[in-house]
C-alpha cells in the first residue's frame, strides 16, 4: 500500500497493516509510526474494504490532534465515514442517546466549592448517626480539607472501579479500607460528593472530566462478564484504538464491549508513555491487562523500528530506558549530547545550544530551525525566559502562558507594584494586569456558606457558589488600571479584608521594596497563596513560581525589577510586531506528546527518574520528552 509519494510502510508496520486477524494489539515503541500506521488502516477500510462506521479512538484530545495529522498528511482526503473521537466524548454520546443531557461544569473551581459543600454534607451525616467515634472519621475531621487528596482519591476510585471492589470483597467500606490501607474519610468523601452529583433523581446534576467514562462503565459492570451491552453492539465495522496506555479499570470495561461487539479491531499502545496516575500500565503489565480485555485469540504483533530518529539516538534512548529501538534510517544524521550543570549553568548551556541549532546549515526551502525545550513543569521555565529575553532570544511558549502572565506571578506582579515602596513608574502590561485581575478572583474569592437544608436534602447548593467575573470584566479592569498605580491599590483594597495577609503585604513600609526577591519570599506573600481555596497540587506549584520568581529578581529593588520586566515585554511585543518567527519554543511534556520536532533539549533532568522502573511517571515523563528529537537530542542533567 502506498502511504505517500516515496512513503511506503515499513516491515513491521505491514505485518499489523495486512494482518487478518479479527483483532489485533500492536505494542509500539515511540516514532515507529503507530499513528500513521492507524491513520492508514482507517483509510484503507473505508476506501478499499468498503467499511462504514469506522470509529477512531484517542484516549486524549492531544491523541485525536495527533490522528488527525496524520490522516491529513498520509490519506490526503476527507473520511467521511470516520468517527473520531476521545474514549470520553463515545461514553459521553452513548448517555446523551439514553436521555441524559450530560451537563458539564464550568471550571475547576466550582468543582472545589462544590467538594468542600459534600464535605459539610458528610459533616452533617457523620453528626446524625454519631459516627466520629470511627477512629479513621474522628481523625479525618482532625485535619483540614484537603481538595488535592480529595482530586486524586476520587480518580483513582473512579478509574479503578472502587465500589466495585468494595462489593466483590463483601467487607463492607470500612473493612475493605483497614484491609487495603485507604483513607476511610476520603472514601466517605466520595460518597457525599457523588450523592449530591447524582442528586435525590439519579440525574447527574454535572459531569466533570472523567465522570461519563465512569459512569458508562458502572452500567457495564453490572453485566455479566460474557453478556452484551446492546448500545455497543453492531454499531462499527471496524474499532481503531490509539494510545492504550493510557487506559484505566473504568475505560478497559468500554473497551471490552466495543471490541467484542463490533467488526475488527486494532489496538495500539506505547507501554512506556503513560504518564497519567490512573492509567492501567502503571499498576502492573500493561499489555497483558489489555489482553484479558480484548477477545480470546487476539493477534499481537510489536513496531520497534522508529522513523523519528536515526541510531546514535536510539542507542543511547535504549542505554537509559531498556528498550530496543532499531532506526529505520540507519544512516540518518542524529546526535545525542549529555551535558550537566546547576540550574544557572543549565539555562546558559540551553543558550549555546541555541546558538549551535541557528548555525546549523539548512537547505533553502527548509523553514528557519526551531529548539524545543521541553519542561516537566511550568516553573522551569521562570530562569529560561528571563535569561533568553534578556539575550534578545525570541521565544514562544506552548502549553503554558508565559510565566508574567500565568495568575499566580501576574498577581505577585501587581501587588509588588502597588506596594509603598515601588514608585509605579514601571508599565504593568495590559495582559498582565487581566491575568493579575484573574488570580484576585481566584484567590481570594470566598463562596457563600451553603444552605444547611439543602446538603442534608442531597443537594448541592449552586447559588453559593458564587458569580465568576466574565473574562470581559477582568479585560475591561485590566484597562481601566493600566499606568494607574492608585487605582490598583483602591482595586486591591474593595477585594481584600483588611487584616489580610495580602492588606498586610501592601502596607509593608517603603524601604522593603528594596530587593524583590524577600519580598517574593516574603511569608506574608506565602500566607496569602496558603489561604488561598486552592488545593495542595495548585498550592506547591504557586510556591514554586515564588520561589522561581524570586530567583531572578533577588537583589534587585522592585522599581528596578519591574522596570526590566517591562523592558523584556516591550521588547516582545515589537518582535511579534515585527513578525519574526520565534527560534526558540518552550513546551510542557503534556503539549509535546504525539508530536516530533528537529531540535530538542530536555534540561534539568534528574538521573534518578533513568532507572529502567517502568512504572515511574516521572520517567515516562522524560521518555515522552527524550523521544520527540528528529535530529538532534539534548540532555542536560541536573547537578
Ligand atoms: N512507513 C513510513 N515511512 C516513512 N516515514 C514514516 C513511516 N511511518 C511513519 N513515518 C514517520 O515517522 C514519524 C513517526 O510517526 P507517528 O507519529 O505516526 O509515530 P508514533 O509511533 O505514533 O509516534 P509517538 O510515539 O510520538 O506517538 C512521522 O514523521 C511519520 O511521518
Amino acid at each position: 500500500m502506498n502511504l505517500q509519494p516515496r512513503h511506503y510502510p515499513g516491515l513491521d508496520q505491514n505485518q499489523a497493516l495486512n494482518s487478518e486477524a479479527p483483532s489485533l494489539l500492536i505494542r509500539a515503541l515511540a516514532g515507529t509510526g503507530k499513528t500513521t500506521t492507524l491513520a492508514i488502516k482507517a483509510a484503507d477500510l473505508i476506501h478499499t474494504k468498503g467499511a462504514r462506521n469506522v470509529l477512531m479512538l484517542a484516549y486524549s484530545e492531544a491523541g485525536i490532534k495527533a490522528i488527525q495529522a496524520r490522516l491529513t498528511r498520509f490519506t490526503a482526503v476527507q473520511l467521511e465515514d470516520l468517527h473520531l473521537l476521545t474514549l470520553e466524548q463515545l461514553c459521553a454520546q452513548m448517555l446523551q442517546e439514553q436521555g441524559d443531557p450530560v451537563p458539564v461544569l464550568s471550571s475547576d473551581l466550582e468543582k472545589n466549592l462544590l467538594i468542600a459543600q459534600a464535605q459539610g454534607a458528610l459533616s452533617q451525616e457523620v453528626e446524625r448517626h454519631a459516627e466520629i467515634d470511627i477512629p479513621e472519621l474522628a481523625d479525618y475531621f482532625a485535619r483540614p480539607l484537603d481538595i488535592s487528596a480529595f482530586l486524586a482519591f476520587e480518580a483513582q476510585a473512579k478509574q479503578r472501579m472502587l465500589e466495585l471492589s468494595i462489593e466483590d470483597s463483601g467487607l463492607g467500606a470500612l473493612a475493605y479500607c483497614r484491609d487495603n490501607a485507604m483513607d476511610y474519610g476520603l472514601y466517605r468523601l466520595l460518597r457525599s460528593y457523588e450523592r449530591l452529583r447524582a442528586g435525590p433523581t439519579q440525574e447527574p446534576l454535572f459531569y466533570a472530566p472523567g465522570d461519563c467514562t465512569y459512569a458508562l462503565a458502572c452500567q457495564l459492570a453490572a453485566l455479566d462478564f460474557n453478556a452484551y451491552f446492546a448500545p455497543l453492539q453492531g454499531r462499527f465495522d471496524a474499532v481503531l484504538f490509539d494510545e492504550l496506555q493510557d487506559l484505566d479499570e473504568a475505560a478497559l470495561l468500554v473497551l471490552r464491549h466495543l471490541a467484542r461487539g463490533n467488526g475488527s479491531f486494532i489496538g495500539v499502545g506505547d507501554f512506556n508513555q503513560h504518564i497519567l496516575p490512573g492509567a492501567s500500565s502503571v499498576f502492573g503489565d500493561g499489555a497483558q491487562r489489555i489482553l484479558q480485555e480484548l477477545p480470546a485469540g487476539t493477534a499481537q504483533s510489536t513496531l520497534n523500528t522508529t522513523y523519528r530518529f536515526g541510531p546514535a539516538i536510539c542507542q543511547q534512548l535504549n542505554r537509559f530506558f531498556s528498550v530496543e529501538f532499531d532506526a529505520h534510517y540507519r544512516n540518518a544524521a542524529a546526535w545525542f549530547e549529555h551535558r550537566h550543570g546547576d540550574d544557572e549553568d543549565c539555562a546558559r548551556q540551553l543558550l549555546d545550544i541555541h546558538a549551535t541549532v541557528a548555525r546549523l546549515p539548512r537547505k533553502p526551502q527548509d523553514p528557519p530551525a526551531v529548539l524545543r525545550i521541553i519542561l516537566r513543569s511550568p516553573e522551569d521555565s521562570v530562569l529560561l525566559e528571563w535569561l533568553f529575553a534578556h539575550e534578545g532570544v525570541h521565544y514562544a511558549c506552548k502549553g503554558m502562558q508565559r510565566f508574567y502572565q500565568r495568575r499566580d506571578i501576574a498577581l505577585v506582579l501587581a501587588m509588588l507594584w502597588a506596594m509603598q515602596g515601588c514608585s509605579g513608574s514601571a508599565r504593568l502590561s495590559q495582559g498582565i494586569l487581566n491575568s493579575a485581575a484573574e488570580g484576585l478572583m481566584r484567590y481570594v474569592r470566598h463562596a457563600a456558606s451553603p444552605d444547611r437544608d439543602l446538603l442534608a436534602n442531597g443537594l448541592f447548593d449552586m447559588g453559593a457558589l458564587g458569580e465568576v467575573p466574565p473574562e470581559s470584566d477582568t479585560l475591561r479592569i485590566a484597562a481601566e488600571l493600566m499606568g494607574q498605580q492608585a487605582a490598583m491599590r483602591r482595586f486591591f483594597a474593595a477585594h481584600i479584608t483588611s487584616d489580610s495577609p495580602a492588606a498586610q503585604l501592601l502596607a509593608l513600609p517603603a524601604d522593603q521594596c528594596a530587593d524583590a526577591g524577600r519580598l517574593c519570599q516574603h511569608p506574608l506573600m506565602r500566607q496569602f497563596f496558603a489561604q488561598a481555596p486552592i488545593s495542595q497540587d495548585e498550592l506547591r506549584q504557586c510556591l514554586a513560581s515564588l520561589k522561581a520568581l524570586s530567583r531572578i529578581c533577588t537583589g534587585l529593588s522592585v522599581d528596578e525589577f519591574l522596570g526590566r520586566l517591562s523592558l523584556m515585554i516591550q521588547s516582545s511585543i515589537a518582535q511579534h510586531q515585527r513578525q519574526e518567527k520565534p527560534s526558540l519554543q518552550l513546551l510542557t511534556v503534556e503539549r509535546s506528546k504525539g508530536h516530533e520536532y528537529e531540535f530538542v533539549a530536555v534540561p534539568f533532568v534528574d538521573s534518578r527518574h533513568l532507572s529502567p522502573n517502568a512504572s515511574d511517571p516521572e520517567r515516562n515523563m522524560l521518555y515522552v520528552a527524550m523521544t520527540r528529537a528528529s535530529k538532534r537530542l539534548w540532555m542536560l542533567e541536573r547537578r
